[in-house]
């Protein structure tokens, strides 16, 4: 049975419109007129207990406005939402036990405080006896090694530290759901590694249910073997990320190593060229033409190498927000 089911959830925010100089700011105060934005249309999708799902769309095509449907800051303006049971906007407090919000620009953490102090304040609001608080508190602060960083104010800690000390604050009540927004924003490779494998590992541990939306392709490819495509405000694609390269990805990066080095001018005609280093040139070709510009490439120069691969997804997602992009590859 799933955990979260989402049925043709929409959210349209009205907003308030205002027209320039003295005149536009009195009608603004007295006869106020509205446009409305679709943020989120007619969206379904349904999580298994354990899933660990990404939530993938360009700027502005819905994510946070779903996560803030699901986790209950907002309200719907239609369809039907159920969260570990719950209906998220009635905020009962056992849906709040069953669930957590992390977002990678938000903090929930005191500033001028050491996380230990914040971990006890949830530890009480979510009526965590002693004992469990301090199981709990070694385990996660050993599984995302913070055990010296707690007592330090949370100032003081570096990027990293302070995404691992959120999650270790969001996950202190042991929640089944776990909703992630941008959890590695602005973490270095090793930071964002560190909070991945946490991820991975906390999931395994408890089978709690994880959906997450990240910029980086990597925390994608590395927790996630389902991903939902949101644009402009509607669902478009739900399956494997293979599903989503197949689908989304009708070319091929074409990878050749030439016997003498070859002018862009000449090699221009096979595909667009990503990367020329030395004899080396990649190009981008379309699925259909692959074994053409093949036979081309071997007819017309000396080739030492040449390999055929799926391009890399933050190629793909890149190419895929580009404006229209999505939308010409729905059409085909
Ligand atoms: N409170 C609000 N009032 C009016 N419009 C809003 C509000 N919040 C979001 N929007 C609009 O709704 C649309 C969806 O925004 P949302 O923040 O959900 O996108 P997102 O996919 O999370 O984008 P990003 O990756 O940039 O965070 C955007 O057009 C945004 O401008």
């Amino acid at each position: 049975m799933p955990i979260i089911t989402v049925e043709r959830l929409s959210k349209i925010y009205p907003v308030a419109i205002k027209q320039p100089g003295i005149k536009g700011t009195f009608n603004h105060f007295f006869h106020r007129t509205y446009r409305e934005i679709k943020a989120v249309q007619d969206v379904s999708f349904y999580l298994e207990p354990g899933e660990i799902v990404g939530f993938l769309g360009a700027n502005g095509a819905g994510k946070t406005t779903t996560l803030k449907m699901l986790t209950g800051l907002i309200h719907p303006s239609s369809g039907n939402v159920r969260v570990a049971g719950y209906i998220p906007f009635r905020r009962q407090p056992e849906f709040l036990r069953q669930t957590s919000l992390v977002m990678g620009q938000k903090q929930q953490l005191l500033w001028d405080l050491p996380a230990l102090d914040s971990l006890r304040i949830n530890a009480a609001v979510y009526n965590i006896s002693d004992r469990i608080f301090t199981e709990r508190l070694s385990e996660l602060a050993s599984m995302l090694a913070l055990e010296n960083k707690l007592t330090q104010p949370v100032r003081k800690l570096s990027l990293g530290e302070r995404m691992k000390a959120e999650l270790l604050a969001a996950l202190l009540h042991h929640p089944k759901v776990l909703f992630l927004d941008e959890p590695t924003l602005g973490l270095d490779v090793n930071a964002q590694v560190a909070v991945r494998e946490f991820l991975r590992e906390y999931n395994q541990r408890y089978q709690a249910t994880i959906l997450l939306t990240s910029h980086y392709m990597a925390d994608i490819t590395a927790l996630c073997d389902r991903v939902l495509l949101i644009h402009q405000g509607q669902l478009i694609y739900d399956g494997s990320l293979d599903g989503l390269l197949q689908r989304f990805a009708p070319y091929r990066e074409v990878k050749v190593e030439l016997a003498q080095a070859v002018s862009p001018e000449k090699l221009k005609q096979f595909g667009e060229i990503e990367a020329i280093e030395g004899q080396e040139v990649r190009f981008i070709v379309q699925r259909e033409n692959l074994t053409t510009t093949i036979a081309k490439l071997l007819a017309q120069f000396e080739v030492i190498d040449l390999n055929v691969n799926d391009p890399p997804i933050e190629e793909v997602i890149g190419r895929l927000f580009q404006t229209g992009t999505i939308l010409e590859n729905l059409d085909s």
